[in-house]
């Protein structure tokens, strides 16, 4: 194994691609330094929980939703994961990052929080840029709060909790990011926003829906999904002019359980059970999709009519 660096602190993705000379495009996570070059791939660098993850998806009936594995590289002092480059091959790909899960802390974080946990003036920070009433008067007056305490927050703040996702960003065909649908909350709202990342393109929403039941199917059969707790990974929703898929990425939080245990994923957590809540958010997701393809049929029907009206 080649020596590497903690990857919380230099998670750096380098990307490169013979079909796409565009910049590098992360939607969420932590952001880092880049470099374009050949090959359709992407470095993620290195995590143990990770690497050790991907490997066993690769024989697991998961792989097909999941980006190609090709093992590890180095890159000077650093070592890296090459995945498949979910972007390669699409012209004006339109992407949308959706975090999974009832929760995005780890339980140890918690108990970390209750004994004493560093306070972090950054997450202080972004959460009075967000809400500047949402600390407590202790916090503001030590201008920190604890990781679990962020992370609780914008799980409670967002659809994390209730729906068991939230969409962390989303990028246009024209390479606008945007990230304000952080503080969305109800089913309603998500079917909006998915007819607005869609251009309510019913083919489009269609695709996506039969790839999501795909995936519930493959996580029934899955036992890399029974035995494992599912952490802050993402459903990556990417389309272009011709074709729409769904890939589950990011496993840096998702840990095996010990002693044979076996989660459910859709029932809500308590503390102790690990239970992560994942198969609430694909429900949800279906859910809004289904509906989001009713609306987006309505208006098209609509739009003929005004047709066959206007002399
Ligand atoms: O998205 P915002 O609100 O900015 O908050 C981020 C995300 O929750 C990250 O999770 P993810 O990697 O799942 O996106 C988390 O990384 P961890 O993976 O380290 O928990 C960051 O913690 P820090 O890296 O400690 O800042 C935290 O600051
Ligand atoms: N295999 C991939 N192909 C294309 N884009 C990817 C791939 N993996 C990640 N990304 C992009 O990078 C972003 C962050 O990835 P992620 O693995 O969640 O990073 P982090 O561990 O920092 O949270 C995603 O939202 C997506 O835009």
């Amino acid at each position: 194994m080649p020596q590497c660096r903690s990857w919380k602190t230099f998670l750096t993705m380098m990307h490169w691609s013979m079909s796409r000379q565009s910049s590098w495009v992360q939607l969420a996570g932590h952001q880092g330094n880049f470099q374009v070059s050949k090959g359709g791939e992407v470095l993620k660098l290195y995590s143990e929980v990770e690497a050790n993850c991907l490997d066993c998806l690769m024989r697991d009936p998961l792989r097909p939703f999941v980006p190609q594995y090709h093992g590890l590289v180095t890159r000077g002092e650093l070592c890296y994961i090459r995945l498949e480059d979910l972007l390669s091959g699409l012209k004006r790909p339109v992407i949308m990052d959706c975090k999974m899960g009832v929760r995005t802390y780890q339980e140890d974080e918690l108990i970390k929080a209750r004994v004493k946990a560093p306070l972090r003036s950054d997450m202080y920070q972004k959460m009075v840029k967000m809400d500047p009433s949402a600390p407590s008067a202790e916090e503001h007056a030590q201008k920190g709060v604890t990781k679990w305490r962020y992370l609780q927050w914008r799980d409670s703040t967002s659809s994390t909790s209730t729906l068991g996702f939230r969409i962390e960003g989303v990028m246009m065909e024209d390479g606008s990011i945007q990230r304000d649908f952080r503080k969305i909350q109800t089913l309603a709202q998500v079917t909006e926003a998915l007819l607005y990342f869609t251009r309510s393109q019913l083919d489009t929403l269609r695709a996506y829906h039969s790839r999501l039941l795909a995936l519930s199917d493959a996580l029934k059969n899955s036992p890399f999904f029974r035995t494992h707790e599912v952490i802050g990974s993402s459903l990556l929703f990417v389309h272009d002019h011709s074709k729409a898929s769904v890939w589950m990425i990011d496993f840096g939080k998702t840990t095996p359980l010990p002693d044979s245990r076996e989660l459910r994923h859709n029932v809500p957590w308590s503390e102790g059970s690990r239970e992560d809540g994942y198969l609430i958010g694909l429900s949800s997701l279906v859910t809004s999709l289904a509906q989001a393809i009713s609306v987006a049929s309505w208006q098209q029907e609509e739009s003929c009519e005004e047709e066959q009206i206007s002399p």
